[in-house]
């Protein structure tokens, strides 16, 4: 793929249908949103009726976008993903990256193995504050010891700069806001020192704009209780965690408002979060293989992405090395999920302990190789 002469902006906003609730809903793909002000007594019927129906789809998306766990009638409690005969079918399609560690390692033999890591729900447990979104030591020394072995990227929907405070890892490579901002420099180990760095960002274009949606979105959700909106840099993130499930529809509603007038922004949804972004071709799958190629790792023969990520943004990740056929994409999740990836692990404890087993065993090959010379 020439990224050089891919531009994955898009100029011409009439062309992108609809430039609001992108993927979210596909029968609101009818429907153009009119740029303008806000919902007015004035307003003709039909207007209203269009904007009923994008709060709707938005509001629908809010609430199966985090799927909670089983809630077990008979005992009041959560049930165990090991107890959930749903959870136990799905595994049969996705099964567990640990018990088909044997495979997976037996698949990369001869191949050096790429790892890529979502943030959020991945390394790092969901917490209700996202500023408190801390990564364990155990589990940085974990991804500082993958890093030793295998060449590994950190691709996450926060702000380059965020995520780095959380990993503080400088051996890494990173991708920001969802792909739109790559750092592909890394120190050397025993020095510190940069060796080269290359930044690349697809959407420099929409910084003004997501700094002024921004500044809208932060002014008109201050009086929901519970709201918050974080800049990450080249996307915007509306959380409603912790906001009242009755007031879900009018953050749907505000945030529908204020992007009436940028129909070049779009919203995804993630794990109770609205997620405003450029609307432009590029995504965590598009960071995938922008990453491969310019660090030399897009040979199949030789090399095996693995991706491991919990959000829906991480499936365009997951669909890109499925479509590549060529490594593999693990899903963090308790529940079962329709997803593009091959395999899964429960939650960051597990992906903790898949980290490590990858470190043992290429210690271990590492170790064999030797003893054969
Ligand atoms: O791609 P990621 O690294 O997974 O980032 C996706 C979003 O993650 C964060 O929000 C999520 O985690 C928070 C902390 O656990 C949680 O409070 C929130 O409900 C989740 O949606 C981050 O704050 C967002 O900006 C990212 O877009």
């Amino acid at each position: 793929m020439d990224m050089s002469s891919n531009s994955p902006v898009v100029t011409d906003p009439i062309s992108i249908s609809p430039p609001l609730l992108g993927g979210l809903t596909s029968n609101l793909m009818s429907f153009s949103v009119m740029s303008g002000g806000c919902s007015s007594p004035g307003m003709s019927a039909g207007r209203r009726t269009i904007e009923e129906v994008l709060v709707n789809g938005l509001l629908d998306a809010m609430k199966s976008s985090s799927p909670r766990k089983r809630h077990n009638l008979a005992f009041g409690q959560d049930n165990s993903p090991d107890e959930d005969p749903a959870y136990s079918a799905w595994l049969s399609k996705c099964p567990s990256a640990l018990t088909s560690f044997k495979q997976i390692v037996a698949s990369a033999r001869g191949r050096k193995i790429a790892v890529f890591l979502d943030y959020d729900g991945t390394l790092s447990p969901i917490v209700d504050d996202p500023d408190k979104a801390f990564m364990s030591p155990v589990m940085r020394a974990a991804v500082r010891n993958v890093a030793k072995y295998f060449p590994t990227a950190i691709v996450s929907g926060r702000s380059r700069k965020k995520v780095f405070e959380f990993v503080k890892l400088k051996e890494l490579y990173y991708a920001g806001s969802h792909g739109m901002d790559i750092l592909t420099s890394v120190s050397e180990h025993n020095t510190g020192k940069c060796k080269e760095a290359n930044i690349f960002q697809p959407a420099c274009e929409f910084l003004p704009m997501i700094d002024e949606v921004f500044k809208s979105l932060l002014e008109v959700t201050s009086g929901i209780e519970g709201a918050s909106v974080e800049n990450n840099k080249f996307c915007i993130s509306v959380h409603y965690r912790n906001v009242a499930e009755k007031d879900w529809k009018v953050v749907a509603r505000l945030v529908n408002e204020v992007l009436e007038a940028f129909p070049r922004l779009k919203v995804t949804n993630g794990r109770m979060v609205l997620e405003v972004r450029p609307v432009i071709d590029w995504d965590k799958g598009k960071a995938v293989e922008f990453l491969l190629q310019s660090l030399g790792l897009n040979d199949c023969g030789n090399v095996i992405p693995i991706y491991i990520g919990d959000d829906r943004t991480d499936e365009d990740a997951f669909k890109v090395l499925r479509e590549r056929n060529c490594g593999y994409g693990i899903l963090v999740s308790q529940v079962p999920k329709d997803t593009d990836a091959f395999y899964s692990l429960r939650d960051p404890s597990e992906v903790m302990g898949f980290l490590n087993s990858l470190v043992r065993w290429e210690k271990h090959s590492q170790w064999q190789k030797q003893k054969i010379q």
